[in-house]
């Protein structure tokens, strides 16, 4: 049988009825739910499966229309959900009342340029600002645009930890015959508090003389971690270096040291975590980029 997606059953729907409004498919989408709504008072439990198969049709080509797959849609909105908090209502359904919370007591003190606020109350999570599939989709328009740039073979260095996801996406999507490596840069001092200059906590394995290089990065804040980088691949003979930043963080735009030649997306956030990024080491295993919601600032 087809697995079906949002896409497949929106160009099925559009060949059958013609084009269709939201508000003509919301619309039917009621009268559909009233059915299945029958069918559960008049006791008609082997028709409850494809009622609620019609609305979710439905409901498939209206997010399909708005440029978004219903299924890749639930998987993150459970994703969200099994983070929250949640009362339940007594009738087997429930109300979320709070974001999990994070400690702020442990956070590290931060100086100079760097955006990383002083928190004084709690941080949680917040909305999603750039789902699993917008990702994934900017990544191989990113890809694009540096194949277009990028001849031949290049030498992908990924910057641990934060770009540890986005390195591996973006080397997929790209065909140059590439080699792959990694750095650790850490911009903690040695007692693990003040954010200072970045320095290698590990190199890469191969020599960089005469080669062309993609720095990939999860962020650019201040650009201490990229422009530490350049002049450290610049002195040892790189004959071409790129930077490829997933996130501009461009509240920081004014004091930066560098501006990247590729970037996935911009956000006013001043925190972000997911997808690779972590907010006191937490949340890098999420598939989504949330903003982190530092609700008081020192
Ligand atoms: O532009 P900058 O001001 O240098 O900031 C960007 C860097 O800061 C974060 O790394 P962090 O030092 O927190 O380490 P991580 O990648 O292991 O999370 C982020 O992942 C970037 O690497
Ligand atoms: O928003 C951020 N998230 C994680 N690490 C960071 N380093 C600078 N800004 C950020």
């Amino acid at each position: 049988m087809t697995r079906e997606t949002s896409r497949t059953i929106a160009e099925w729907a559009t060949t059958a009825f013609g084009p269709a409004r939201a508000e003509a498919l919301v619309a039917r989408a009621a009268t559909e739910m009233d059915e299945l709504r029958e069918s559960l008072s008049q006791g008609d439990f082997d028709s409850i499966a494809s009622e609620a198969a019609d609305v979710a049709i439905l409901l498939h080509r209206i997010a399909h229309d708005h440029g978004h797959d219903l299924s890749d849609a639930v998987d993150a909105k459970m994703a969200r959900n099994r983070l929250r908090r949640w009362e339940p209502s007594g009738d087997g359904t429930g109300r979320h009342v709070a974001e999990p919370a994070v400690a702020a007591s442990a956070a590290p003190a931060v100086s100079g340029a760097k955006s990383a606020p002083v928190e004084t109350g709690e941080a949680r999570l917040g909305d999603v600002l750039f789902d699993a599939k917008r990702i994934s989709i900017r990544v191989r328009e990113l890809a694009a645009a540096i194949e277009r740039d990028l001849e031949g073979d290049i030498l992908i260095v990924g910057v641990l930890k934060g770009a540890g996801f986005f390195t591996s996406d973006l080397a997929r999507a790209l065909r140059n015959p590439a080699h792959l490596a990694f750095v650790g840069v850490s911009s903690y001092g040695m007692n693990g508090s003040a954010r200072g200059e970045p320095r290698l906590t590990s190199d890469v394995d191969v020599p960089v003389a005469g080669r062309k290089i993609l720095l990939v990065e999860d962020l650019v804040d201040t650009g201490g971690t990229l422009s530490r980088l350049v002049d450290t691949f610049r002195q040892r003979g790189a004959a071409d270096i790129r930077t490829a930043v997933l996130l501009d963080l461009v509240q920081s735009r004014p004091n930066r040291r560098l501006t990247p030649d590729y970037v996935g997306f911009e956000t006013s956030a001043t925190w972000v975590s997911g997808y690779g990024i972590d907010y006191k080491e937490k949340y890098r295993n999420l598939p989504d980029i949330h903003e982190v919601v530092l609700p008081s600032k020192a």
